[in-house]
């Protein structure tokens, strides 16, 4: 399909049970694959980006047992990467192309790793720096920095030097170096320099489920100096949570429609994804949150009061940059999106996709260094437009909610959901009841 009206909504209640977290899934997949032994994962995502995983695991000579029905994968681990040889497709998968990167190093063989040409202008030179620190040998084969990759393995040339890591475009890089530290000669230790770590509850992420497969990690210092153990995963059993990033959208479409009640299943004060905090600006905006352990419920009053602009530092939350741009417009006053550069290297450079789009539906839109301001149009009525989408899930999830709100809003190229939720525009459709 090449474009979507969508119809506004009344006031509705509805629950909601998105899919499993890519960035859980991914990490999963990866130390279950390093693991001794058979693991169970459930609630695992079926989209682009764990395919990219998954394909690329089987590729390297891991055991997958795939039931996409059932949403369950089975992973024969087999530790360090079997396959002499391996040809890696990571699509537009961020995380799939810095983490088998970084797997790699630990195999053998010789491996080539690439993806769509806008994985190739997405930089990985800071995480190519570091693995061949540990004595990585690896070649662009296309521009200094950026993929395709050409890693040729040697494993027993890989040693446990100290990393020290400054302020990073992407913690995926440091999630990968993480993931393969307990499997070098006297594991690893990293030293966070720079003057931020940028997207720190994805790291985080890593070390909460590392633990999970029985790799202790010490960090200390406010996760500036992060200490991994020499040891092996243990072969675990686990339920992937729901995708907290997924499921912003649905909070978000009870905050722009007032009257409006969504929770999200699966998903409260117990879950380890960073982004579930977006609930808690949605609070601030004048939205009541009810949180509990497994499950999240937003509730939009219908009591005249439109939504409050707020000024935010998302560094932690890049991923809800757009879910909030979009709420921005339905708001009162100013809405800033602060310390978010690294939008300039996602999908799309969000910052940009996100100046243009916004305009076509009458905000008026500042980009200031790393920090995007969103002015809400004066009328309070968006302009109807057919929005462009730039091959970019969160641009098509985010600017569907807004269609939600006010008439008028066309998805361009919508299929390009695909990345991390295939079946996003049918379980929007569920809130009409
Ligand atoms: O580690 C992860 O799973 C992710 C980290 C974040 O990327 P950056 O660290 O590049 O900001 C996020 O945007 C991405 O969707 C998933
Ligand atoms: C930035 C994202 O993905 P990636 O894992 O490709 O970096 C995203 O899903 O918003």
């Amino acid at each position: 399909m090449d474009a979507l009206l969508i119809e506004p909504l009344e006031p509705f209640t509805a629950s909601v049970l998105v899919p499993g977290s890519k960035s859980l899934s991914n990490r999963a997949l990866v130390l279950a694959a390093l693991a001794q032994g058979r693991s169970e994962l459930s609630g695992v995502l079926f989209s682009d980006d764990s395919r990219a995983m998954m394909d690329g695991l089987v590729a390297l000579g891991y055991g997958l047992e795939i039931d996409e029905e059932a949403a369950t994968v089975a992973v024969e681990g087999r530790g360090r990467p079997p396959a002499a040889e391996a040809e890696l497709f990571c699509g537009n998968a961020g995380t799939a192309m810095r983490f088998l990167a970084a797997l790699c190093c630990l195999g053998a063989g010789s491996y080539r790793l690439d993806g769509i040409q806008r994985m190739r202008e997405r930089p990985i030179g800071e995480l190519v720096d570091q693995l061949r620190v540990l004595g990585a040998d690896i070649a662009y084969e296309g521009e200094e920095g950026f993929p395709p990759l050409r890693i040729e393995g040697a494993p027993l040339d890989l040693e446990s030097v100290r990393l020290k890591i400054g302020t990073t475009l992407s913690s995926q890089y440091v999630s990968a170096l993480l993931q393969i530290g307990p499997y070098l000669p006297e594991g690893l230790e990293v030293e966070m320099v720079g003057e931020e770590i940028t997207s720190l509850p994805y790291l985080k992420m890593t070390l909460k489920l590392m633990r999970q497969f029985r790799v202790k990690s010490e960090a200390h210092r406010g996760y500036r100096a992060l200490i991994v153990p020499k040891k092996r995963y243990r072969a675990q059993k686990m339920a992937i949570e729901p995708d907290a990033s997924n499921a912003s959208y649905f909070l978000a479409a009870a905050a722009v429609v007032p009257g409006s009640r969504c929770t999200v299943e699966g998903l409260g004060s117990n879950s380890v994804q960073g982004d579930m905090r977006f609930c808690e600006l949605l609070g601030r905006m004048g939205c009541e949150v009810d949180q509990h352990l497994d499950r999240t419920t937003v509730w939009r009053p219908d009591d005249g009061r439109k939504l409050r602009g707020l000024s935010v530092d998302l560094n932690a939350m890049p991923d809800m940059a757009q879910t909030l741009a979009v709420v921005a417009l339905f708001a009162e006053g100013p809405t800033t999106i602060a310390n978010v550069g690294n939008l300039r290297v996602k999908e799309t450079d969000r910052m940009e996709a996100l100046r243009v789009e916004l305009t076509k539906l009458g905000a008026s839109v500042g980009v200031v260094g790393d920090d995007l301001t969103i002015r809400p149009p004066e009328s309070g009525r968006i302009t109807p437009a057919a929005i462009d989408t730039y091959d970019d899930h969160r641009m098509a999830m985010a600017f569907a909610v807004a269609g939600l709100a006010q008439p008028g809003v066309t998805i361009n190229d919508p299929g390009c959901v695909n990345k991390t939720f295939p079946r996003f525009f049918e379980v929007l459709e569920t809130l009409r009841g």
